[in-house]
């Protein structure tokens, strides 16, 4: 039978099935963050149950982190809290963490691929909705709720009902100043953010194929938010290029024979899918959304759809727009390049290339917040903090910083922000606050105008 790389690396890792029903997926890595864990910790110990494989759990602080004196104690008592009992139950329980301040501490989507962590053809779960972004290397990678953190803990499987098909192809190539970030939105904003419900989703054609490993994970990062329960990318040169010689990645033979089973895993020919679109690389361009969902989106040329829909106009009311509005040329004081979905060195080399001799609109404050400990480091190496320096622009240390509102940096209430993040729900970044999701390039060339504009006239 024709299998599709989900198919492939689900069918490697069922322990037992019940006929008809669900099946035990066997998980190779477990993350876990501050957020999720401490109560997964918590019934284990009422339960009397050792945490069955630490050595296959990876922790990391990152929602909760100030990116601001990460050498100081952390004034906020909640955070300060969360850290602690991480902190605690990591050493309790044997578990690797990077805690603030370790040369590895990252936001956990962006630790542990660039570690070497995450690799082809594995599970990979976590307590958060963005693990998705793994399934850029051909891993299955999913969200789980903290019952089931628990349930990973103390038998490193999950009970599971095995996800339907979908296939999103992109075929054709993008066009100058359309980013990674661009064709997610596109994708999700032609989809709907409930195309994918029940879904796992894999991304084919050219435009996936010529992708970096880092374009690919700001792609799978939002398969969510079209509601799948993970995106995959098939693991080619690229995938390889990418992992090997990285901190735990396997070396020598072990690489090289790894690399052989990694081979064939991309679909078959011929497979089938339960559900298949594609799309056109030409028709996308650099996107922005106008309201309070990911699927919100339009190209920053197009006006603000009319509808006559109540959950559209309350969207509208929050972000205080109008039906039929252009959002060139709208104020913007607040501007956001970070999260998991966009904290990588080329999401930064993007912005330095554009922001290079150019100084930030007065009116802006702009957070360039690296996703991780080594990714600030290259920043610094490559000379990119002098340019973002020089342009008035501010460079915080890592962490989930402006993405959601769990940590210090929040945008205030009525304000705009142009966010490289995921979500742009009501008070994501802040009680009041309005987030319109973008490309790492729109959002510099926003802070350098102070307003939104179409960069590809610059570009041009
Ligand atoms: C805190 C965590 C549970 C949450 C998630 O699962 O997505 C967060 O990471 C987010 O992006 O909203």
């Amino acid at each position: 039978m024709k299998k599709t790389l989900f198919d492939k690396v689900w069918d490697a890792h069922v322990v037992d099935a019940i006929e008809n029903g669900p099946q035990i997926l066997y998980i190779d890595k477990h993350l876990i963050h501050e957020v999720t864990s401490p109560q997964a910790f918590n019934e284990l110990k009422d339960r009397d149950i050792p945490v069955f494989r630490p050595n296959q759990i990876v922790a990391t602080a990152d929602h909760n982190t100030p990116t601001t004196n990460q050498h100081l104690p952390i004034q906020d008592k909640l955070s300060r809290h969360q850290l602690e009992q991480l902190s605690k139950n990591c050493t309790e329980n044997g578990i690797t963490l990077f805690e603030l301040g370790h040369k590895y501490n990252g936001i956990v989507h962006v630790m542990s691929p660039e570690l070497g962590i995450t690799q082809p053809g594995m599970t990979i779960v976590c307590g958060d909705s963005h693990t998705s972004t793994h399934g850029a290397f051909g891993t299955i990678a999913f969200g789980i709720g903290t019952s089931q953190v628990a349930q990973v803990f103390a038998s490193q499987c999950l009970l599971l009902t095995k996800p339907k098909s979908l296939r999103v192809s992109v075929n054709g190539k993008l066009k100058k100043g359309v980013l990674p970030k661009d064709v997610i939105l596109y994708i999700i904003a032609k989809l709907g953010t409930n195309a994918g419900t029940g879904y796992f989703c894999e991304y084919a054609g050219d435009v996936f194929e010529n992708m970096s490993m880092e374009g690919r994970m700001t792609v799978c990062n939002m398969s969510i938010e079209m509601g799948a329960r993970g995106g995959m990318i098939a693991p080619d040169q690229t995938t390889f290029d990418y992992v090997e010689g990285r901190e735990f990645a396997p070396k020598g033979k072990d690489f090289e024979d790894k690399v052989a089973y990694w081979k064939t895993l991309p679909t078959d020919e011929g497979a089938v899918f339960d559900k298949e679109y594609v799309f056109d690389a030409e028709d996308i361009a650099p996107m922005v959304t106008y309201g309070t969902n990911p699927g919100m989106g339009i190209k920053v040329t197009e006006n603000i759809p009319t509808l006559d829909d109540a959950s559209f106009e309350k969207s509208l009311k929050y972000m205080d727009f109008k039906k039929g509005e252009s959002l060139i040329n709208k104020p913007i004081n607040f501007v956001f390049i970070g999260s998991c979905t966009n904290s990588r060195i080329e999401d930064f080399r993007v912005a330095a290339e554009y922001i290079k001799g150019k100084q930030k609109a007065p009116n802006v404050t702009a957070w360039l917040v690296p996703g991780s400990k080594l990714v600030e480091t290259q920043i610094i190496e490559e000379g990119l903090k002098d340019i973002f320096i020089d342009a008035g622009f501010e460079l915080r240390q890592p962490g989930c910083s402006a993405c959601l509102a769990m940590n210090d940096d929040k945008i205030p209430q009525n304000e705009y922000c142009v966010s490289t993040s995921n979500r742009n729900f009501e008070g994501r970044q802040g009680q009041g606050s309005r987030t319109i999701l973008a490309s790492p390039l729109v959002a510099a060339a926003t802070a350098v105008e102070g307003k939104i504009i179409d960069i590809t006239k610059q570009l041009n």
